[in-house]
């Protein structure tokens, strides 16, 4: 399977964000990886909507939002308006996902369910057909630049195995740590997207930390 690299701009400088999106995008990644965080379904705040709006003017890479907030279903309108191509909320912030993913497909934008690192796989049973991604939390979400956590790995392989049991066609992401260390780990696991933001951020050439991530 094709692997995707999607830089996240939570490692990005907010005061330049055009160039530093425009950096990424030049250098070959394949997503944009929106952070979003309201301090109340993780510990820190970042950005909102109208960021996202403002981020889809200066970029043709589609977006990848992660919204880490709670009460997912009241702001889903806003960020479809404002041009996201994936919407992913977190299995841990609604009890209605069935509902949730509807919202999201039935304006055309591909759905996607997280899980933090002790929420069991068990919670997709349900969902798993009608979704087009589940996003693998490697950390505890709320923060850039932490630890990958090392279980993270069977459980990326557990829900490859659920997947092609069920032939079903849905894209693993895997979020938190990925580096140059940790991206083969979660390939050869089974994941197709790897988010990274200080890997990518961080690297004196971005271009090849892309590369490396990929393993191209
Ligand atoms: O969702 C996130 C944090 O909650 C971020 O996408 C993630 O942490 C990326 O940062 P890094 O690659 O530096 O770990
Ligand atoms: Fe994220």
């Amino acid at each position: 399977m094709m692997i995707q690299i999607a830089p996240s701009i939570l490692a990005a400088d907010f005061a330049n964000l055009a160039t530093d999106i425009q950096k990424v995008e030049k250098s070959g990644a394949d997503l944009l990886h929106v952070d979003v965080m309201d301090g109340h379904f993780v510990p820190n705040i970042s950005i909102g909507a109208p960021v996202v709006a403002a981020i889809q003017k200066v970029t043709k890479l589609p977006l990848d939002v992660h919204l880490m907030i709670a009460n997912p279903g009241k702001f889903l309108d806003s960020f479809i308006q404002a041009g996201a191509n994936i919407i992913t909320v977190h299995a841990e912030a609604d009890c209605h996902l069935h509902r949730l993913i509807q919202q999201i497909k039935s304006a055309g934008v591909r759905a996607g369910i997280s899980l933090n690192p002790s929420t069991s796989l068990t919670v997709l049973e349900e969902v798993l057909p009608d979704i087009d991604m589940v996003l693998i939390m490697s950390v505890n979400p709320g923060f850039g630049g932490q630890s990958f956590i090392a279980s993270s790995l069977n459980k990326i392989t557990r829900l490859k195995n659920m997947i092609e049991e069920r032939h079903l066609q849905v894209d693993i992401e895997v979020d938190g740590g990925i580096n140059s260390q940790t991206a083969p780990q979660v390939i050869k696991a089974g994941a197709n997207i790897l988010v990274a933001g200080s890997a990518v951020y961080g690297a004196p050439d971005i271009s090849r930390a892309i590369r490396e991530l990929r393993g191209s």
